[in-house]
């Protein structure tokens, strides 16, 4: 019998099974940002620890940094703390901050690949719930509270329960305007929003081998909010190719010799697992969420659910979320008008998306209602979006052209959602007052979408919705 990947890659970190018949795991990248770290460091501090492997940790700056003027302090006494904070734990402890002066700066899932430090077989740490992005490269990723972070800077270890593994196969081909935002939200409505509660998501079938690693982050990232603390996807050439040439990537011979290891990770043919789902991508069209979770979602071309048509325990929350969305029961998605669009956050700011968005958005002029920005998940992206002149299709239409961080995502930052703004967003959270107003409310959508939404000023159906003739000349390149 073979083993999955997640079984190879746990059994090769396993340091020894504890008392408590946990596993007590070695930690091979533990990346840190502000919001999480602060007590961590402090209690390393109080006790005179060092941080075990300085080299295996890696900090930025994103969820309280804004997205516009960086002059110090900020404005927000609270964030100008947390980044004082970080860049003297950085200091203290050896630990190499990636912040705006390095030209690296960016959501801590993005810049990981980015820079070549997420690699397949690895294990992946964060105080950061959406680590699970890091998956898609065939690492096992996980998001983990402050006392673990603490944890692992003092050891390089967690004590940790075995997973289960559900393979979800996604077979056949997308259509044109579906993307893999759509994939995982459609995920997400199927199984659930605890549906992943113990396991870990395994993606594959002939609709994920065809993604790309931008494709592959985006559903990995979503995982958690299926239940599932991990989400991964095989590694193949996809992946050796994205990895090539990457800053902490091996290089040369090595390079050569990580691949064949690479390979010998990923899941046996004979492998077996604890549960088997299969979706046709073929019949997939764009979700889009009405609710007050991701897993309250419709396709574009359906309605929002009456209570009546729902099992009885789902009831309340339909209801509640009919009442606080301003929904009423059986209305059409499609014509719900926006008052923000948002392209960003570690799900869908990278460079892909943001060109993506801008094929809709060319020759176009955002609808007067509406204010909209796109927000580059790095520095790197957003100088990469510029070379190719992105910046200037999405300014000309009247979007803002933002510095990278997380922005709207979560509003713990000046972009926030006001009053009951309804906005269009390329995150992945819809959550009461998730986008920094406690009445603010938010559509879950493709950055495509979001983009068309935007020009439209409410919620449209991406297939029907043509970009303009000239498609913008794209350069090849990377960030
Ligand atoms: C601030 C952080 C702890 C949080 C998370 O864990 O996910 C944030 O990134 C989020 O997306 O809600
Ligand atoms: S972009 Fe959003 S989801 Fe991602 S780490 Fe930042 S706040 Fe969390």
């Amino acid at each position: 019998m073979g083993h999955t990947l997640i079984q190879k890659v746990w059994d090769q970190h396993t340091v020894r099974t504890l008392p408590t018949g946990q596993t007590q795991l070695f930690i091979g990248l533990h990346l840190v940002h502000e919001v999480t770290t602060p007590q961590a460091f402090d209690d390393l501090r109080r006790r005179g620890w060092p941080v075990r492997f300085p080299e295996r940790t890696f900090a930025t700056v994103d969820h309280i940094v804004p997205t516009g003027s960086l002059a110090r302090p900020f404005q927000d006494t609270m964030a100008e703390a947390m980044l004082s904070a970080l860049e003297r734990n950085c200091r203290d402890f050896g630990v190499p901050l990636y912040d705006h002066s390095t030209g690296r700066q960016g959501i801590v899932h993005v810049i990981g690949p980015e820079l070549g430090l997420t690699q397949p077989g690895m294990t992946i740490a964060c105080g950061d719930s959406h680590t699970s992005t890091h998956g898609a490269f065939g690492a096992v990723a996980f998001g983990i509270g402050t006392s673990q972070v603490r944890d692992v800077l003092a050891s390089q270890c967690l004590a940790m329960e075995p997973l289960k593994v559900r393979r979800i196969r996604v077979q056949g081909v997308l259509q044109r305007g579906v993307y893999a935002k759509d994939v995982i939200l459609k995920i997400i409505q199927v199984l659930g929003v605890k549906g992943g509660v113990g396991y870990a998501y395994e993606y594959a079938g002939s609709a994920v081998d065809g993604m790309s690693m931008d494709e592959r982050m985006t559903m990995c990232n979503m995982s958690i909010e299926g239940g599932a603390r991990v989400g991964y996807v095989n590694p193949d050439e996809t992946t050796f190719a994205y990895m090539e040439g990457r800053p902490f990537a091996p290089q040369g011979e090595a390079f050569e010799r990580a691949k064949g290891w690479w390979r010998s990770i990923a899941s046996d043919a004979d492998a077996s697992y604890d549960d088997d789902v299969e979706l046709r991508a073929d019949s997939l069209g764009p979700v889009v969420t009405w609710g007050l979770h991701p897993g309250q979602s419709v396709g574009v071309d359906e309605r929002v659910p009456t209570p009546g048509e729902v099992p009885a325990e789902d009831r309340p929350l339909v209801e509640e979320a009919l009442q606080f969305m301003g929904f009423a029961p059986g209305q059409a998605i499609e014509g719900t008008p926006i008052d923000v669009a948002f392209v960003g956050s570690c799900t869908n700011s990278r460079l892909s998306d943001l060109r993506e968005a801008a094929r809709f958005v060319r020759g176009q002029k955002v609808a007067r209602s509406v204010r909209a920005m796109v927000v580059p998940g790095s520095q790197a992206i957003r100088a990469q979006a510029e070379a190719e002149g992105l910046h200037e299709i999405f300014m000309a239409a009247g979007f803002d052209w933002r510095g990278s961080g997380c922005s709207m995502c979560l509003g713990m930052n000046p972009d926030k959602l006001l009053g009951r703004e309804i906005s269009a967003s390329s995150s992945n959270r819809n959550f009461k007052g998730r986008q920094g107003s406690p009445t603010g409310r938010t559509l879950l959508m493709s950055p495509a979408m979001v983009a068309a939404a935007a020009i439209a000023g409410q919620v449209v159906d991406i297939r029907k919705f043509e970009p303009a003739a000239v498609e913008p000349p794209l350069v090849g390149g990377r960030a």
